[in-house]
């Protein structure tokens, strides 16, 4: 029987705190909650309430939630690269590189003393807490036959675990949008509440919630639970966009999920589709190279949420997260985006003369329907794709030969992932 994903201490545990080994930079909110307190956010959901209703000009402030981690990718057996992992890395390389300037965020990620990446880009500028526990680690074990675009291209494995994060590792302060991006159980069902009062909006991915896990001496294996049997099932309702893969949708139970939230399901090189209470939308992929599939559906939800920052709707958000999801699958593990083509994009959400702040996560009101300027955003963002392919065939000519599934030997990794020294 694999464990639950929220088989960590339940609310009848006391919230503590996370011991900080060492000051790789804990977070000040986290660090001053005493132990054993649970905390009390009554003023600052009442500001936060107010902002949701008055939509006023508030900070533009998010709070990512989930823990980096280390992938071992491996083919037939044999290890062909190792990278800096976790939602919340793939979802910060986004939120840094597209996000409008105004906008900021705060990451609350664990990781043990292990951790082999604390000095690449997106950890040295969001630093986790570190904990006893060894750091969250997947071997990622890619096979040949991808039948389909939603066909499972990998089996996942997790080999160690890292602590949770407690509610009391969160900061004692109201965000314009939360971002649950869990990868391993670390989000607990009170930690996705205590954010749901700290964020006017918070989006979540399901692999956050729907994952269980074989023990460690039995392999690790990664499966999925029903998501109405979860303690998160009854947060739904107050939860603004839950991003499920193909693969998990049918465990998010897609007719219940989309009346109490918008339910986005993303199909891989089809792009995506948005189910919402009375409606739905298939939002165009762009083109990809693809070499590796890990961190598509991360940095599609941190685009998504880049794009609501900027005012998209919710159907002209999910352009930018197909954009994203295509950028990750064209690099090994954390990718570096082109200046240029980044330049390209803000030119693109600039220029389509889109009202900020954005009233959708000031004032909670999405709208969903795609815009009338959708097709003309798509192809204006179709070019900056290619400008993003062309410098990837100059680059890297390698990944011509196909992805990593069918690669024997990855010959470079990505240059945002150091090796583990
Ligand atoms: N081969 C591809 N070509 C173009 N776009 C892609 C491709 N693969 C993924 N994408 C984009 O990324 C998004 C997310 O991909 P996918 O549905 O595979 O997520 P996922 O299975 O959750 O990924 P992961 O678990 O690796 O993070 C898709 O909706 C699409 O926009
Ligand atoms: O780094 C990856 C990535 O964050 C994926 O979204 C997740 O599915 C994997 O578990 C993780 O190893």
């Amino acid at each position: 029987m694999p464990s639950r994903p929220y088989s960590y201490p339940t609310t009848r545990d006391p919230p503590r705190a996370s011991p900080v080994l060492k000051a790789v930079a804990p977070s000040p909110a986290a660090a001053a909650v005493p132990l054993a307190a649970e905390p009390d956010d009554a003023e600052v959901e009442v500001e936060v309430e107010r902002q949701r209703r008055n939509g006023g000009a508030a900070a533009l402030e998010g709070l990512v939630v989930g823990s980096y981690c280390h992938d071992v990718l491996l083919r037939g057996g044999r290890v062909v690269g190792e990278t800096l992992g976790g939602a919340a890395a793939f979802v910060s390389n986004v939120l840094d590189a597209a996000s409008p300037v105004e906008a900021s965020f705060a990451v609350v990620s664990k990781v043990g003393t292990d951790f082999a990446y604390a000095s690449a880009p997106t950890p040295a500028r969001h630093p986790p807490l570190l904990c006893p526990s060894p750091t969250t680690s997947f071997h990622v074990h890619f096979t040949d036959d991808a039948a389909s675009a939603h066909a499972p291209d990998r089996q996942l494995r997790r080999v160690h675990a890292c602590d949770p994060i407690y509610p009391a590792d969160l900061p004692d302060r109201g965000f314009a949008y939360g971002l649950a991006v869990g990868v391993a159980g670390e989000v607990l069902p009170e930690t996705l509440e205590r954010m749901i009062r700290l964020c006017r909006a918070v989006l979540v991915d399901a692999q956050a919630l729907i994952r269980a896990f074989d023990s460690e001496a039995k392999g690790g294996s990664v499966h999925h639970v029903a998501l109405e049997g979860t303690p998160y099932a009854r947060l739904l309702p107050r939860v603004a966009f839950l991003k499920a893969s193909s693969e998990e949708a049918p465990y998010v139970g897609l007719e219940s999920a989309r009346r109490r939230c918008c339910v986005i399901v993303t199909e891989g090189r089809d792009g995506c589709r948005l189910y919402w209470d009375g409606g739905e939308a298939h939002v165009a992929p762009f083109p990809a190279l693809q070499v590796d599939p890990t961190g598509a559906g991360d940095s599609f939800l941190a685009g998504f949420a880049t794009g609501l920052l900027w005012g998209l709707s919710a159907t002209d958000a999910a352009l930018l997260g197909n954009f994203f999801g295509a950028a990750a699958v064209s690099q090994v593990g954390v990718p570096t985006f082109h200046p240029k083509m980044l330049q390209a994009v803000k030119q693109i959400l600039d220029d389509k003369a889109i009202k900020r702040p954005c009233t959708c996560i000031n004032g909670n009101m999405f709208t969903f329907q795609r815009s009338d300027m959708h097709d003309g955003l798509h192809t204006s963002l179709q070019e900056a794709a290619r400008l993003m392919m062309c410098e990837q065939k100059q680059t890297s000519p390698s990944t011509d030969n196909g992805d990593i599934s069918s690669m024997n030997e990855l010959t470079s990794l990505s240059s945002s992932t150091p090796r583990p020294s």
